[in-house]
């Protein structure tokens, strides 16, 4: 039985369902005999990731280790989109304190995601690129319905993924595929990503779509968690480590090229081109 409560404060475990009670930026269900986590990302229409959506996913994360969670789904409210990635809007003519801050913010947020001991499973309800795809790469399985596109399309905008997206994709589809997708900025349907293994499996519809995250949950949450949790951030540990000991240098490498004018051209464009739509 799922609950959702509404909260003020931070609680115990039985206590707090939904958390990001000022904003609701993010919602959080916990299943109550199970512990299992859903963290539905819900800042409509396209959840753009902002620096507020990021410190919500943040703080919520955050909880959920404290809490000694089993298991997290990660999924989306919104019927198109899993998450449109980077919110546009932080990149474009931002003060150098306010994208510092939101670049920051952003490797905080990965760096708790892509490490969490307990499992976590995307649960791709929609297109998802660029960041989108950063935050379905960092968890450990993905599941997409049918007939969305996912990758990371950076290039096509004129700007480049940092190497942590690239190495997140590079550990799933392998050297040669990850080159060819990411010099490309190539969106990939749900059939081809499939295909190229970007995700795991794929679900009917959304009801499919929970059903399959619960079940990889149900099986991963059978192994001795200690162990389990050792295996994986082994296997995390070095594209883990290039960030966290270069944010300095990663921080600079952003604020370096997005005042770029040409880069600050081509957000401009882009950003036009979708309101015009
Ligand atoms: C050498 C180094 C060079 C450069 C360094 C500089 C920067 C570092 C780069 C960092 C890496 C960047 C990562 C990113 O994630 S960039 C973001 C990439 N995202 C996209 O390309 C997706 C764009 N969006 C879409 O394609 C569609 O919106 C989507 C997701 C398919 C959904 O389509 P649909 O349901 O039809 O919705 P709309 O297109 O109508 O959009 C609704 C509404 O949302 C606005 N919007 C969409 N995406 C974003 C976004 N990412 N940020 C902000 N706003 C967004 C859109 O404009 C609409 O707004 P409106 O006001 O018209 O309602």
């Amino acid at each position: 039985m799922f609950v959702l409560r509404q909260c003020l404060t931070l609680g115990t475990k039985s206590s707090i369902r939904n958390f990001s009670a000022t904003t609701n930026l993010v919602n959080l269900t916990i299943n109550e005999d199970t512990g299992v986590a859903i963290m539905e990302l819900n800042k409509p229409p396209v959840n753009s990731l902002n620096y507020e959506l990021l410190e919500a996913m943040h703080r919520t994360l955050v909880k959920l280790e404290n809490e000694k969670c089993p298991g997290m789904i990660l999924t989306s409210s919104s019927r198109s989109t899993f998450s449109a990635g980077l919110d546009l809007l932080e990149m474009y003519k931002p003060t150098v304190d306010k994208a510092r801050r939101f670049w920051s913010m952003l490797q905080n947020t990965w760096i708790k995601l892509y490490s969490t001991p307990y499992p976590t499973v995307a649960a791709i309800n929609g297109h998802s690129p660029a960041g989108g795809c950063l935050l379905a790469m960092s968890c450990e399985h993905r599941i997409m319905v049918p007939d969305k596109m996912i990758g990371l399309n950076e290039t096509q905008l004129g700007i480049v993924a940092p190497q942590w997206f690239q190495d997140c994709m590079r550990n799933i589809i392998g050297e040669r595929q990850a080159e060819k997708a990411l010099i490309a900025g190539r969106m990939f349907t749900s059939e081809e990503a499939l295909k190229i293994g970007l995700v795991d499996e794929l679900a009917t519809d959304k009801e499919d779509l929970m059903q399959k995250a619960h079940d990889f949950l149900d099986e991963q949450m059978g192994l001795p968690p200690l162990a389990r949790s050792v295996v994986k951030v082994g296997f995390r540990k070095d594209t883990l480590s290039k960030l966290i000991n270069g944010r300095e240098a990663d921080i600079k490498m952003f604020l370096d090229n997005v005042f770029q004018p040409k880069v600050q051209e081509s957000l401009e464009n882009y950003i036009q081109m979708l309101k015009k739509k």
